[in-house]
């Protein structure tokens, strides 16, 4: 397909087989500037593959994925984060024998790699955007404490906000809020609602009073295929979405 959207992604008849077994089946999919969208369904509906697909961890059988009307099912993994997609895993990948500023700075795009980066000067503008970050997540009196001794939430803050240095247009989280307390949650969705203004962002996610704070729309996946769609209260209240999902 060779149309040119305005959404930021635009996935299109996405089919991904594993042995002839379709984890992600037909899936249309459109995600706009601005919008926080939340997948949910059942334990392997393909949810997490979803997000494989679109960061090129996994590569589809067919169909396509437009990001910024740049098609991603060609790309390698480091090609599609430079396009500025970038995926938050469950488990953090911070260095928590640096300080909060010093992973805040390695993941700054101007340097690659720890050495390089640490050496680099510290000029206005990386230090503005450190700071800028740090407020975002809540870790701003926080900069030199080694990551190491941060909270489990701080710890997936801190992780979020090295996605944020890098200014990506579409920012995917897998379930973020796992193993929270309730008041890290509770800033975690404030969080989110923030970072979504001029940007993208999809998250999967089972705690559905954590959903039902964020989402301005849901999506329920049940066997590779979307089952439902649209606002939380809908969703909720959809009998097939009762059955399969939120029922158990
Ligand atoms: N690389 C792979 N090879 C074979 N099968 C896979 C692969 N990746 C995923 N699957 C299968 O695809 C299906 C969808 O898995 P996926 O992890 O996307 O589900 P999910 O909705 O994220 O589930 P959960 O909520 O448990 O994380 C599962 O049946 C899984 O076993």
């Amino acid at each position: 397909m060779s149309t040119n959207t305005n959404f930021t992604l635009a996935i299109e008849d996405l089919t991904v087989s594993f042995d002839g077994f379709k984890a992600v089946d037909s899936l249309n999919f459109y995600l706009e500037k601005n919008e926080l969208h939340v997948v949910i369904g059942p334990n392997g509906a393909g949810k997490t593959t979803v997000l494989d697909l679109i960061c090129g961890k996994t590569k589809s059988t067919s169909g396509s994925i437009k990001f910024l009307n740049t098609e991603l099912t060609n790309l390698a993994e480091h090609q599609i984060v430079r396009a500025g997609v970038g995926r938050k895993f469950q488990t953090p990948s911070i260095y928590e024998n640096l300080s909060v500023m010093e992973n805040l700075e390695i993941s700054y795009p101007r340097g690659r790699g720890v050495f390089g980066s640490l050496m680099f000067k510290h000029d206005r503008q990386v230090s503005d955007k450190i700071m800028e970050v740090a407020k975002q997540i809540m870790l701003e009196d926080s900069l030199d404490t080694e990551a190491g001794l941060l909270s489990h939430g701080q710890k997936q803050w801190l992780e979020i906000g090295m996605l944020l240095i890098q200014d990506p247009q579409l920012l995917m989280l897998d379930e973020p809020v796992a193993g929270m307390s309730v008041k890290e949650r509770e800033q975690t969705a404030e969080l989110l609602k923030k970072i979504s203004q001029g940007r993208s962002v999809l998250v999967i996610e089972h705690d559905m009073d954590f959903v039902a704070r964020i989402a301005q729309k849901v999506t329920v996946l049940h066997q590779g295929k979307i089952l439902a769609a649209g606002d939380m209260e809908d969703v909720q209240k959809d009998p097939k979405v009762i059955e399969v999902y939120l029922g158990h």
